[in-house]
């Protein structure tokens, strides 16, 4: 087919929209040339946009490499938003219809879907001797995993050989089990048909659990212990050993590994929904996940410039509140020179807490609420400041900081006691016309457990301690809980909104379908009524699940993962582990261990330390040079190592004859004193 000519592309440039899309037309040979290139979209939407004043974010389009379908959505996208700036005279809605009412018809286009990410938060050290109450827990959360069987096979055979036939790995996995005896029993006669195998691995989470049931003739001891195994950014998977599943996928919109940047996070979750915030519609961004896992930083980043011990400004660390306001604040400069656009912007921070919103610009005082239809409580108005500028906005955030509740709980030495949320109004006024819309950044409260976060200790010691200490506690096991009823409000709004969403698609599908009526618990929790404008209806939803891949908090990582899922649009089609996943898994690990390896050569140095060594004689004072500064990293290795192992099930026959040929030698206790 023939390439269009050299003269198109500066029409493309220079041209306006109509001759744009006339150009496709102008010729077939070239036609099809035009529709299927990227560059052409690319253009029209960026010509649709300028001629609707639609607002247009290329560049955060463009970092996730658009497809050409992509495009087309896009392109799709800007136009059910055509009448929001620019009601033309062959596009006008009919007399007496207000802009809302074409917010209406177009939102009917745009179905409710939350797009959910997930972020790993960076291992922490963990400070002072580990008390029993965390022992036992993570004792418990890091018991083994049974893998079943399906998924042992392909496991063996990339630890010794694709070409292994399965009754070959069979035999493995039995003299792994039970030592070189095994080779002798049952096993060795056993034959498994190649198909049973892919047929298993076809199967649905339900019936894993019945293979893990098989599998119970695998010792479960010598299983690995739960947590995650894999983060795949690029797939947007977390692989985890989960218990009663053995390997599972989690698949989300996107996933960001521990070393992401809040620029990484923001550009590839939060900064859709900006745009769409700026072309009239409202929006929520949330983050959610186990206390202490990075919300706060996620949402407001870390202002460590206000505590006076940490000196400058430079510590600070934008979180997507900061990024978000800022970038609204030049789109909507730039829209007023080009498009002589009028805007009116104000900021909102209240704390939900119990059955009461606070405002935080207001000295945390309660705040006046009014009914509106369908008897939900909203904010009065009173709450609302307006702002221009960029100092502004970064003062009422920095007042808002100050006033939240927050508590040291042993999970995190600041942990915000409630839901925060920061809200950004935007009236627009263009040709007479106002087109208002609203964003809600939501730092959910940190889902906890409260064995873990230990607010119910002394709860329950009462009489033990002091009664100061006593209330203080109590305090917490209340926040504790009204943070807990808060997200168990939103859950259950989601999922009804997911619901009622199923039944809008079959109904559309099926003219005959009885559609139910899906009643949204908006009037659960003040957070799902605050909620309710952002959530659900034409606003665009963005959940971001911070979690940790500490194996002690495995079970509150695949809570929250679990979380994500069901409220993702995405469909996860790889319950079960495929072959090749399982191969991934294990060169993924690999690739962490080279880049755990290569932090400890770049970190670790020699130093040399004074010791005092407990002898028979007494105390002697001996000088020694001990590797220092990778500490953390040594013992990431040492977790990725053991989980390596214990992913493709060595170590019982390994380590039984290296234990054989290393004498045993008794340690003498030594004390550091330099
Ligand atoms: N991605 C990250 N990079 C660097 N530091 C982080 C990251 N995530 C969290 N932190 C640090 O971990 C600590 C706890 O994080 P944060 O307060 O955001 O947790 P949280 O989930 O909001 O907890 P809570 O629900 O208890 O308030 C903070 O000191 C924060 O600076």
């Amino acid at each position: 087919m023939e390439s269009p000519p050299e003269w198109i592309h500066s029409v493309l440039k220079h041209g306006d929209l109509k001759t744009c899309l006339n150009l496709a037309t102008v010729s077939k040979m070239y036609h099809q040339e035009l529709t299927t290139s990227c560059s052409w979209w690319k253009v029209a939407c960026v010509k649709f946009a300028e001629e609707k004043k639609l607002y247009l974010d290329l560049d955060h389009f463009e970092s996730g490499s658009p497809s050409l379908d992509d495009w087309k959505d896009l392109f799709a996208e800007l136009r059910s938003m055509r009448f929001q700036f620019c009601p033309s005279e062959k596009d006008a809605p009919a007399q007496g219809r207000d802009a809302s009412c074409c917010e209406e018809e177009d939102s009917r286009n745009r179905t409710f879907s939350i797009a959910v990410s997930v972020r790993f938060r960076p291992p922490v050290r963990v400070r002072g001797p580990v008390v029993e109450g965390d022992k036992e827990q993570s004792d418990a959360s890091q018991r083994k995993v049974v893998i079943p069987l399906h998924q042992r096979l392909p496991l063996i055979k990339a630890k010794y050989g694709m070409n292994l036939s399965n009754s070959e790995a069979m035999k493995k996995i039995m003299m792994i089990q039970h030592g070189k005896d095994a080779v002798a029993d049952p096993w060795s006669s056993a034959f498994i048909q190649e198909d049973d195998v892919t047929q298993k691995e076809n199967r649905t989470q339900q019936s894993e659990k019945t293979l893990a049931t098989t599998a119970t003739a695998v010792n479960p001891d010598q299983g690995p212990t739960a947590g995650i195994v894999a983060v795949k950014e690029k797939e947007a998977t977390v692989l985890g050993v989960v218990p009663g599943s053995g390997l599972r996928d989690f698949k989300f919109d996107r996933v960001f590994d521990s070393g992401s940047s809040q620029d990484a996070v923001h550009l590839n979750s939060s900064r859709r929904v900006v745009m769409d915030f700026i072309n009239g519609f409202n929006g929520t961004v949330m983050v959610y996940g186990q206390t202490g896992s990075g919300k706060t930083y996620t949402m407001f980043g870390n202002q460590k410039f206000e505590e006076t011990f940490e000196g400058s400004d430079e510590d600070a660390v934008e979180g997507i509140a900061q990024k978000t306001a800022k970038e609204v604040l030049k789109a909507l400069g730039d829209r007023e020179d080009c498009h002589g656009i009028g805007w009116r912007l104000g900021v909102t921070y209240v704390e939900v807490y119990g059955q009461e919103v606070y405002d935080l610009l207001k000295g945390g005082e309660i705040v006046g609420q009014s009914r509106v239809a369908g008897q939900r409580y909203v904010l009065d108005g009173q709450t609302e400041w307006p702002v221009s500028t960029w100092p502004e906005i970064s003062d009422y955030l920095k007042e808002g900081d100050a006033q939240k509740r927050k508590a040291c709980t042993a999970m995190n030495e600041r942990s915000s006691r409630a839901h925060t949320v920061f809200i950004l109004s935007l009236t627009q006024t263009v040709d007479g016309r106002k087109v208002q819309s609203k964003l809600m950044l939501v730092d959910l409260g940190g889902s906890e457990k409260l064995t873990k976060s230990k607010v119910h200790e002394s709860v329950r010691s009462a009489g033990t301690v002091s009664w100061s200490h006593y209330y203080e506690q109590r305090k917490h096991l209340t926040e504790a809980l009204y943070i807990n009823a808060g997200l168990y409000a939103l859950k259950a709004c989601i999922e009804a909104l997911h619901e009622k969403q199923k039944q809008d698609r079959m109904a559309s599908e099926d003219p005959s379908f009885k559609r139910r009526h899906i009643y949204v618990p908006y009037q659960d929790s003040k957070l799902t009524m605050l909620l309710s404008s952002s959530l659900g209806g034409s606003a665009r939803t963005v959940m971001i699940v911070t979690a940790s891949k500490d194996p002690s908090h495995a079970t509150e990582t695949f809570q929250s993962l679990r979380f994500g899922e069901q409220c993702s649009s995405v469909e996860n089609t790889a319950l079960c582990m495929s072959r090749g996943s399982v191969i991934d898994a294990i060169n993924e690990l690999g690739v962490r261990i080279k880049e755990c390896e290569a932090l400890i050569e770049k970190h670790e140095r020699w130093e040399t330390k004074r010791i005092v060594r407990k002898d028979l004689d007494g105390d002697e004072i001996v000088t020694v040079t001990v590797p220092v500064g990778a500490e953390m990293y040594r013992e990431e290795l040492e977790r990725l190592l053991k989980r390596k192992d214990a992913l493709l099930g060595v170590g019982a026959e390994e380590e039984e004859e290296a234990t054989a040929e290393v004498p045993q030698v008794k340690a003498v206790p030594c004390v550091a004193v330099a």
